[in-house]
């Protein structure tokens, strides 16, 4: 089996990606985030209350002939920026791309925090780390890439993430035609269940090469990259302007900076993220000052390799025992 599906951006500044998916008999279509840092597949539903959906799709579980309860089965996620809910378990038929797998775990939320409810392109998330780390108990459940995964010409999926462009999520097979010369891959450590690799070094616009083994986490749902606070200072320090804004939580430069570009290393391969990918957004919607998309992560405990880096190449998930991650340019 295989399929193949877009990744929208969900506003101007590529904030999130999401991505059609159906659920149940006759299919109810719902736009998810597909996020390789999360274990939990979960919807906004008929069972969250209405004050706090805004615009969202449900699924309703009640109008789907395939769905079964779950029963005395709930589960509970926070994410990296606070957010979080909670609910109830069904199982039901459930396909990306064409690609189905039957009686899927889809988690039903009963809760949701406010900027899920503030996000109303967003109803809900496909998480793609390893089945470890989902939420669900008191049996936890499988993804729905785990699932899928016996059925798969190749047990592989791959993420093409675009800046400002619709790019597509891949299952069961690596399509040529959408990245140039070849895949490098390097391994991946699974414990605790992310998709933990490692970058080679680094370099700042034409600079040298800095040689450096830096482990971190290749993240769809992460909007930005998050690396040590010493990268980041050498980066900025080319910035005209540019300083390290406790008000704003980051470094925040002039929009009208020429920031270089920053290339990471995968192996003996090298990836260069465009500025422009850097110069991530206004700070306010007529402000001069702008929030750059290469942050520090000195606050969060682990590097994150998040869009702002994986929309840079064509990224190759790889199931396989062990497992591991490839990058090619496009
Ligand atoms: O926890 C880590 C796992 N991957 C990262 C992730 N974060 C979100 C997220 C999506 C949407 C929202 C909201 F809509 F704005 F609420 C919030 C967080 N999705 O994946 C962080």
């Amino acid at each position: 089996d295989k399929g193949s599906a877009a990744a929208i951006p969900i506003n101007e500044v590529d904030i999130a990606y999401v991505t059609p998916v159906t659920i149940g008999t006759p299919p109810q279509t719902l736009m998810l985030d597909l996020d390789t840092g999360s274990s939990d597949l979960w919807v906004f539903s008929s069972l969250t209350p209405s004050t706090q959906v805004r615009g969202q799709e449900i699924y309703t579980p009640t109008k789907s002939s395939t769905s079964k309860l779950l029963s005395g089965h709930t589960w509970s996620i926070r994410y990296g920026d606070g957010s979080g809910s909670r609910g109830s378990v069904y199982t039901d038929n459930f396909t990306i791309g064409g690609l189905e797998v039957r009686s899927q775990a889809v988690q039903t939320a009963l809760e949701v925090s406010s900027s899920f409810t503030q996000e109303q392109s967003l109803d809900g998330l496909v998480g793609l780390g390893f089945s470890t780390l989902n939420t669900v108990r008191p049996s936890s459940q499988l993804t729905f890439f785990d699932n899928a995964r016996p059925n798969l010409d190749e047990e592989v999926f791959t993420a093409d993430l675009k800046y400002h462009a619709t790019g597509s999520y891949d299952f069961g097979f690596i399509d040529s035609k959408k990245y140039t010369g070849n895949i490098t891959y390097t391994a991946v450590q699974q414990s605790p269940g992310y998709w933990t690799h490692s970058l080679s070094g680094y370099s700042v616009g034409s600079g040298a090469f800095q040689a450096s083994q830096i482990s971190g986490i290749s993240d769809t749902g992460t909007t930005l990259l998050y690396l040590p606070t010493a990268i980041v200072t050498a980066y900025y320090r080319q910035v005209q302007g540019a300083q390290n804004s406790q008000y704003y939580g980051g470094y925040v430069f002039p929009c009208s900076s020429t920031l270089p570009t920053f290339t990471f290393g995968i192996e003996g391969a090298r990836f260069t993220i465009p500025a422009s990918y850097i110069n991530y957004t206004r700070i306010s919607p007529t402000s001069t000052t702008c929030y750059g998309g290469l942050q520090s992560s000195s606050g969060l405990g682990i590097n994150i390799f998040g869009d702002v880096a994986l929309k840079a190449a064509f990224v190759v998930f790889s199931g396989t025992n062990p497992p591991r991650i490839g990058f090619a340019t496009k």
